[in-house]
């Protein structure tokens, strides 16, 4: 579904990816583990089309997408969420999702659209989907930290991408909410679409991946199934004394 081939990015002098190859298939999850300043967030950037690499190539639905816009690669049914929010605080969550629906280009864009029209349904089945059903009406201000990224990854999901990239979909939220969105990324997964996500909480991407990569100095150190990722000496040197 998404591929990079040989990536690389410089910036200044600074070669802060360095050759790495992924690829992530139809209904398959990887996790991109690393130490803080790895390249994690760099190489998201890279898929998703927020940066051009300054070698190597990504292909999305095999095609070559190395120069497009993110907005074009957006249209060719890849999504991303962000680690910062991209909610609009004084907007219901109902309203959040509707211009997701709407920007994805599923329904005519109207601000003033009255509730009721076709992209109710669509909003509706989107909170299910993130297990926030009857909290269209709330406003994102008045929602948990956990409900604020159930809400962005229903927003990730209006456009129904094939691909979906997520930076950090646990950052700062609870014990519990971790489970729950833990579940929701799983079934999005299990629904087909290929899942990239960079994420800190190490027992959920070991849990949750198909396969897990790891990136060390803009390197990709290790990538497989989760045992043997966290089996490999390389990769515990990297976090050394860190709890894989
Ligand atoms: N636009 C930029 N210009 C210069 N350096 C950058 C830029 N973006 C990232 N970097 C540097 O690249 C390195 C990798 O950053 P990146 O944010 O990709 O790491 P990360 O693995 O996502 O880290 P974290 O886990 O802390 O989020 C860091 O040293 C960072 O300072």
């Amino acid at each position: 579904m998404i591929s990079a081939q040989a990536v690389g990015w410089k910036v200044g002098g600074a070669q802060i990816l360095d050759d790495v190859s992924l690829t992530v298939g139809a209904g398959e999850l990887l996790g991109i583990i690393g130490p803080n300043g790895a390249g994690k967030s760099s190489f998201v950037n890279i898929l998703s089309g927020v940066t051009r690499p300054s070698s190597g190539r990504i292909t999305l639905q095999d095609r070559d997408v190395t120069q497009a816009s993110a907005t074009r690669r957006a249209r060719m049914g890849l999504a991303r969420s962000f680690q910062t929010s991209a909610l609009f605080d004084g907007l219901t969550a109902g309203e959040n999702v509707r211009l997701a629906v709407q920007a994805s280009g599923a329904a005519p864009f109207s601000p003033f659209r009255a509730a009721g029209s076709a992209t109710t349904g669509v909003i509706d089945s989107l909170l299910d989907r993130v297990r926030m059903p009857g909290r269209a009406a709330t406003l994102a201000r008045d929602l948990s930290h956990g409900d604020r990224r159930k809400l962005e990854l229903a927003m990730s999901l209006a456009s129904e991408p094939a691909v979906l990239l997520l930076d950090e979909p646990m950052a700062g939220v609870s014990a519990e909410d971790v489970d729950g969105l833990t579940e929701i990324i799983g079934e999005v997964r299990d629904s087909g679409v290929a899942v990239a996500m960079v994420e800190h909480h190490m027992h959920v991407v070991l849990g949750l991946a198909d396969r897990v990569a790891v990136l060390h100095h803009g390197q990709l150190l290790a990538v497989g199934a989760p045992t043997e990722v966290t089996s490999d000496e390389r990769v515990q040197q990297a976090y050394l004394g860190e709890a894989l």
